[in-house]
């Protein structure tokens, strides 16, 4: 803990110190937490024919973004294939998002990697290139040693020396594991650890999580559009969803209409997000996702291999959870 104090004390730029603080206080995040509250989307990464990472198109997408009211981007979610770039690539990338983000919208950048030793430097990079708090995935390699005392003791470790708040990342459908509940309420107590994005779209767990990390101002993310509404309505604060690189301001408007109460309106909405949320994720993938933010305006284009495109049958079937909902 005094580790984190000091590396705070010493690394924060005045860059962060301002933003970070001008940032912090808020009703629902308490004194000195950072306040997630609001909708990211977890951008996807642009490659050119080559697969080389495409900076150009990345520079467009973040333009067009900078259009809807997301509280911030998170950059190297499971979206942004960060899995199959390098140390080096997943820094410039955090870099390039600073560099063009209006500094009122939070840089949420994934900094987990399979060995604590790699994420916690890892994680010292991502704030030094400027990332506002670090979403940190469980690792998952040796999931069969991966209990609640391993992870405990991995993000521990993490969040004491991190320069910037922790955000905890649980995906059990990339990663094989769920993050558990009790490592989720242990982990809330640690100053620099300020929420948890779950993707795993249990709603009763998520309430749980909401009831018992209460006393610690712990903030929970939604981590996917499906059962946005229904994580609002048990108390958490905001979503990290893949539909929000296709269909942000409607995801922003779905928070709107949670936060002010207009359940019938937001019953509505999410209703027909449902569809084209599970084929630009469990169903197909991020490749489904970049051939929608086509379809939408936005740059996807490839993966990075090993991942391919979609088939043709697949891209109809993609089409068809799209247009059945209204949105081509
Ligand atoms: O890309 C991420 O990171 C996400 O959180 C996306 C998420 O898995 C979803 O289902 O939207």
């Amino acid at each position: 803990m005094q580790c984190f104090r000091t590396w705070r004390a010493l690394t924060l730029s005045s860059r962060h110190i301002t933003v970070w603080w001008s940032r912090a206080w808020s009703s629902a995040a308490g004194p000195g937490r950072l306040d997630l509250r609001g909708i990211y989307p977890p951008i996807a990464t642009p490659f050119t024919a080559s697969e080389d990472l495409d900076y150009p198109k990345l520079e467009e997408n973040l333009h067009k973004y900078a259009q809807i009211p997301f509280k911030g981007l998170v950059v190297q979610g499971s979206n942004g294939e960060y899995p199959y770039l390098s140390e080096e690539e997943r820094v410039e990338v955090v870099k390039t998002v600073r560099r063009s983000l209006p500094t009122d919208k939070l840089l949420m950048a994934g900094s987990g990697c399979e060995s604590t030793r790699a994420t916690m430097k890892l994680t010292e990079r991502m704030a030094a290139a400027g990332a506002d708090t670090a979403l940190v995935v469980t690792p998952c390699f040796f999931k069969g040693r991966m209990d609640s005392r391993a992870l405990i003791q991995h993000f521990i470790k993490v969040a004491d020396c991190s320069p910037v708040p922790v955000v905890l990342y649980s995906v059990p459908a990339n990663t094989g594991l769920e993050l558990p509940l009790d490592a989720v309420v242990q982990l809330s107590q640690h100053p620099n650890i300020i929420g948890l994005k779950d993707s795993g779209g249990d709603i009763t767990r998520i309430g749980l999580i909401v009831h018992k990390t209460q006393a610690q101002d712990f903030q929970v993310l939604a981590g996917s559009a499906g059962f946005l509404m229904a994580a609002y309505c048990v108390g958490a604060v905001g979503g990290v969803c893949a539909l929000a690189n296709v269909l942000g301001q409607e995801l922003c408007d779905l928070e709107r209409l949670c936060v002010s109460g207009c359940w019938k309106e937001a019953r509505v909405l999410q209703q027909r997000l449902i569809e084209p949320n599970t084929a630009v994720t469990r169903k197909l993938g991020v490749p489904a996702l970049k051939q929608a933010m086509e379809w939408f305006g936005f740059h996807g284009g490839a993966c990075r291999s090993p991942l391919q495109p979609l088939t043709e049958a697949e891209t109809q079937q993609l089409r068809r959870d799209f247009s059945s909902n209204g949105w081509l």
